[in-house]
């Protein structure tokens, strides 16, 4: 699959909504034309230079080579470092986890239901699995085959809903095109949700005055990294790039249950760079290697990058390496603070997963 990617309105794919959607693709993108859309002021130094320059791959954005040597050191923004954060917060659980063991015998427990034999997928569910043992917790794991039916599936769920020594289940996501997402995880019950995916949860989300029993992990994560890196929400422009049910859509609810103010751009957006542009804050959760440019920064925002893109490189032991949806070496240049991708809301997701864990098996055992 090769493509063209401009740095124009026509950025997105057309399943770009939707990050986890589908089989994972390892983009192949050829040339990345980028096209100016403004007349550069000093501070755009370093876009304009981008300006002319003809990238060759999505996995690099820019011409490291030249940009290297004449303006990265200059104005480069914090790294959010999330795979620190997340060991902090793992740290954390993990006290609280020995702390309940020791009063009231009770052990926290999550089920993973994996089904299919996607080598991402499994390499997901290996590391949840390492997580939990890293901070004491216990985890069941269930593999099934590509071609087993919905009704074993929803069988192993309600056998964990009434299994009282686990606390949260987590299906993988996606699942084979078979089955029916909607029938599988409306079956997990909403006490054991620790995905947050349950549209009650979703529901009290969008609700002022109402409290979702959990939240799903990856925008929590993305709302944590900003507490904890001191991020102030009140009153700022949000815009987030995205509209999935499990990303998009619940961390604009997020934001704006901290009172900021919120624009979410999609791929149907006519002018995403532009409003983009206008925020303080951005979390950007498309799928898309490399989608927003230097030029979609406002100087100072805080950017956080949700997208985890496989893109191809031959020179990777693993045949490819992860890009976000940021272009990191021009939004580095912009922004005051920034996510890189690995080791920024991947760590995090799995930690708030952990977090939701430790929350559900408290409320179960009444454990304060
Ligand atoms: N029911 C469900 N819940 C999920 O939360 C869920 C899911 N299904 N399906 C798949 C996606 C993906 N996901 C990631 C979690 C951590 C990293 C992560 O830690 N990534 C590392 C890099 C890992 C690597 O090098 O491959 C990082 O960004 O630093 C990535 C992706 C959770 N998902």
């Amino acid at each position: 699959m090769a493509a063209t990617a401009t740095a124009t309105t026509s950025a997105f794919s057309s399943t770009a909504d939707c990050v986890y959607q589908g089989a994972r693709r390892v983009h192949q993108i050829t040339t990345l034309h980028v096209a100016s859309t403004r007349r550069p002021s000093a501070f755009f130094k370093s876009v304009r230079m981008i300006d002319t320059i003809n990238c060759t791959a999505a996995s690099r954005c820019s011409s490291s080579g030249s940009m290297k040597s004449a303006t990265i050191t200059d104005a480069s923004a914090k790294v959010i470092d999330g795979k620190s954060t997340a060991k902090e917060i793992r740290d954390e659980i993990a006290i609280e986890v020995s702390r309940m063991k020791d009063s009231i015998g009770v052990v926290p427990g999550l089920a993973v239901i994996l089904v299919g034999d996607r080598k991402d997928s499994a390499t997901y569910v290996r590391n949840k699995k390492k997580a939990c043992e890293s901070v004491g917790m216990k985890s069941y794991e269930v593999c099934l085959a590509e071609d087993s039916s919905e009704q074993e599936v929803l069988k192993y769920i309600s056998g964990f809903n009434d299994d009282p020594s686990v606390h949260g289940i987590l299906v993988q996501l996606p699942l084979p095109s078979h089955m029916n997402e909607q029938n599988v995880l409306n079956a997990v019950c909403i006490e054991k949700d620790v995905d947050g995916f349950n549209p009650l949860n979703i529901g009290r989300l969008a609700m002022r005055d109402r409290e979702p029993l959990f939240v799903p992990c990856t925008p929590k994560g993305c709302i944590e990294l900003l507490h904890r890196y001191g991020v102030a929400i009140k009153g700022k422009r949000a815009v987030v790039i995205g509209r999935s049910n499990i990303v998009g859509m619940p961390a604009a609810l997020l934001l704006q249950r901290e009172d900021a103010t919120v624009t979410i751009v999609h791929s149907r957006t006519k002018n995403p760079e532009e409003i983009t542009r206008e925020a303080d804050i951005v979390i950007s959760a498309v799928g898309q290697p490399n989608m927003v440019r230097g030029s979609w920064i406002k100087p100072g925002s805080v950017i956080i990058d949700v997208g985890i893109n496989p893109v191809e490189d031959a020179k990777s032991p693993r045949g490819y390496r992860l890009v976000g949806d940021v272009c990191y070496e021009e939004a580095s240049q912009m922004a005051s603070a920034i996510t890189p991708v690995p080791g920024g809301v991947g760590p995090m997701t799995i930690a708030m997963l952990l977090l939701n864990t430790l929350v559900a098996a408290k409320r179960a055992n009444n454990f304060k």
